[in-house]
């Protein structure tokens, strides 16, 4: 008996009886050697994969024929079958035989492979290896990739809206985040492009061919190679062609791409284009420092259906996954809770503002600042000839702060009208709202009925949480925290303040709470033009401390107990907001007078803007304070939509 019946075959490639005890043997999982267990084989027998034995998947796919085929990749083809065992419909990867790993190599990476679940992964649900045969057999998506979506559309189908492609985004970015920051040790995709993000039929997102690269075959071979390359060439980052090492940033800079694709509409390489337009991100380069050229950037198939704030938002979040130095890249965590707010599709169409508390770096806060609204200071990308200017860096902080300023000034002047208009908004929107809320469902599942991966699933939704779902702690934390906070390996952080946000998915939070009436809220106590410019003061000077280095961190929040504070000066604001664009903080205060003002004066300009974000803030009243709790409400300021009605 077998512990991997499939791998037990190294005898005959051709051999019957070996399939005959294969078949026998399938999905067994008993040691090969009685007295030997192995740590991989323990592991094995707890995982939700299954193993397969050639014959089985040749009767599920038709004996590979070409009508089942789906496609074929870098690793080889990928046929649909259906499991006879128990009618499901399955994607066989089939490896090329040239290169390909020993059977103990191939165990240990599916192994691996098989740890990963997650609800915007394409799940591994079992393997094969049988003589010189390497299959996988993965979850089947219908949808068919967002390559197909945005480029090889059927007359029949309708474009993509820009809610619809900004949930993509974000549902691509938490598969990402996963990978990147839930995973220990980190997976690097290294294959993020648009062809490996599936879409089912309500456009949810799962991206395939993660963590494949180790079954890659040996480096020898070249065709192999040169055909891998060729597929990602337009994907890849910098360093990659520098033939640097590849980090986390480097998938963060593939996701640029995507993210620019789902923008324009344009693919990565286009041959068929003039020779200045044929790589997407050279082409685009230019534009990011002009955001007046912004809409003429967008996709014509979108017919300039979207609001200008969530078009300039995204297009700046674009440069920054885009910029040379993998550093001076946002943390995919980063781009997911932006793009959760850029996805969020309101009721009255107006995409939600992101706060710019929501970063754990600061550099994402201060480019979508400049975006908040119709008119903004450009965000520039960094200039060959600035050898400073990759990142935001310290130096240019000062003009940072200034450009912060201005932006907020401006947007204050300007009040945009309203709106999203969501013509195309279609079933496809619908069915992902239902499964954002189907996520947000105590213990609800994506589609799994595996009890395993149930489990799995679950504890996943609960590190993953969206934004979109539930409630979102953000902390701003002592240095003393700051090692357990951001102990990710990914997270490149400065010197600068260290500002973390986590997400909390408390279940047993009362949704009702975040389920009032919608309505702007204006700062409280800030009523008048007089106070608001003494908030502008305040504000200049509460820049200093949200940029002051980490262990000059300030605490935002009142601690009743006065030695917690001191044990603990965190910062915890309580970000709730539920799809309808509700955003409350839950501030616990009771405390003096001076230390509430400085609070409140940081909460005011950490939103950067009072027309972006607007928050409900008042600490006068004991009996909420000591309720423990107080909301804060963030409403996007309406905001002028750049009308499709004259261009069509
Ligand atoms: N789980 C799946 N469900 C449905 N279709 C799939 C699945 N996995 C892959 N496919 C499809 O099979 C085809 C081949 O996929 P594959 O991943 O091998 O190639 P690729 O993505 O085009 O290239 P590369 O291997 O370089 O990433 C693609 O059309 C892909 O959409």
């Amino acid at each position: 008996m077998n512990c991997f019946p499939c791998f037990s075959s190294h005898k005959s490639k051709n051999s019957s009886s070996k399939n005959e005890t294969n078949q026998n043997d399938e999905h067994d999982f008993r040691p090969p050697v009685a007295t030997t267990k192995h740590i991989e084989e323990r592991e094995t027998e707890q995982l939700p994969v299954k193993t397969f034995n050639f014959r089985e998947l040749a009767t599920a796919t038709k004996n590979f024929r070409q009508e089942c085929l789906l496609g074929e990749g870098g690793y080889g083809r990928v046929y649909k079958g259906t499991l006879q065992s128990t009618g499901q419909l399955v994607a066989v990867k089939q490896f090329d035989k040239h290169g390909i790993h020993g059977s103990k190599e191939f165990q240990a990476e599916v192994l691996s492979l098989a740890k990963l679940e997650h609800p915007n992964l394409v799940k591994l649900i079992g393997y094969c290896a049988d003589g010189d045969q390497r299959l996988l057999v993965f979850e089947y998506v219908s949808g068919g990739s967002l390559q197909d979506h945005l480029y090889e559309q059927k007359p029949s189908q309708k474009p993509m809206n820009w809610i619809t492609r900004m949930k993509i985004a974000f549902g691509a970015a938490q598969g990402l985040d996963y990978l990147h920051d839930k995973v220990n040790p980190p997976v690097i995709y290294r294959d993020l492009k648009a062809s490996n993000i599936l879409l089912d039929d309500e456009f949810y997102p799962k991206l395939c061919d993660f963590g494949l690269h180790n079954l890659e075959p040996g480096t020898g071979d070249s065709l192999f190679l040169s055909s891998r390359v060729m597929d990602t060439y337009g994907y890849s980052a910098p360093e990659y062609t520098r033939g640097d090492e590849l980090t986390v940033k480097s998938d963060v800079y593939s996701f640029g791409v995507v993210l620019l694709e789902l923008i324009t509409g344009r693919r990565a390489v286009d041959t068929t284009k003039p020779n200045d337009e044929q790589n997407l991100v050279a082409w685009a380069q230019p534009i990011f420092r002009d955001p007046k050229r912004y809409p003429d950037m967008a996709d014509p198939l979108l017919r300039r259906n979207f609001s200008e704030r969530g078009l300039n938002q995204a297009v700046a979040i674009t440069s920054m996954c885009l910029q040379e130095e993998p550093t001076a890249r946002p943390l995919i965590s980063d781009v997911m809770v932006a793009l959760s707010f850029l996805s969020m599709s309101t009721e009255d169409g107006i995409p939600t503002a992101v706060p710019i508390l929501s970063f754990r770096d600061k550099s994402m806060s201060i480019a979508l600042s400049r975006h908040g609204s119709c008119s903004v200071t450009p965000f520039s990308l960094p200039r060959k000839e600035d050898d400073n200017a990759s990142s935001v860096s310290s130096e240019s902080e000062d003009e940072d702060e200034e450009e912060l300023r201005k932006s907020k000034k401006k947007q204050e002047e300007e009040k945009p009208a309203t709106c999203y208009d969501d013509e195309s908004d279609s079933d496809f929107e619908k069915g992902q709202e239902e499964k954002h809320s189907q996520l947000e469902k105590p213990g609800s599942s994506s589609s799994s009925s595996d009890s395993g991966s149930e489990r799995i699933r679950r504890s996943t939704d609960e590190t993953n949480v969206t934004a979109q779902s539930l409630k979102i702690k953000y902390s701003y934390s002592s240095e003393e925290d700051d090692d357990e906070r951001l102990s990710s390996k990914s997270s490149f952080k400065s010197d600068e303040e260290i500002t973390s946000f986590r997400y909390d998915c408390d279940r047993d939070h009362d949704d009702s709470t975040m389920n009032t009436s919608r309505g702007i809220n204006s700062l409280a106590h800030d009523d008048d033009d007089d106070d608001e410019e003494e908030e502008e003061e305040n504000h200049e000077t509460h820049l200093e401390h949200i940029h002051s280095s980490k262990s000059e961190v300030q605490s935002v929040s009142s601690d009743s107990d006065e030695d917690d504070k001191e044990k603990n000066p965190e910062t915890q604001f309580e970000h709730t907001h539920s799809s309808k664009s509700e955003i409350r903080r839950v501030y616990s205060d009771s405390d003096e007078d001076d230390k509430e003002k400085n609070h409140e004066t940081q909460l005011e300009h950490t939103q950067s803007t009072k027309s972006e974000v607007q928050s409900l803030f008042s600490d006068d009243d004991a009996g909420q304070g000591s309720g423990g709790s107080f909301l804060h409400r963030f409403e996007p300021e309406k905001e002028e939509h750049i009308s499709s009605s004259d261009e069509d």
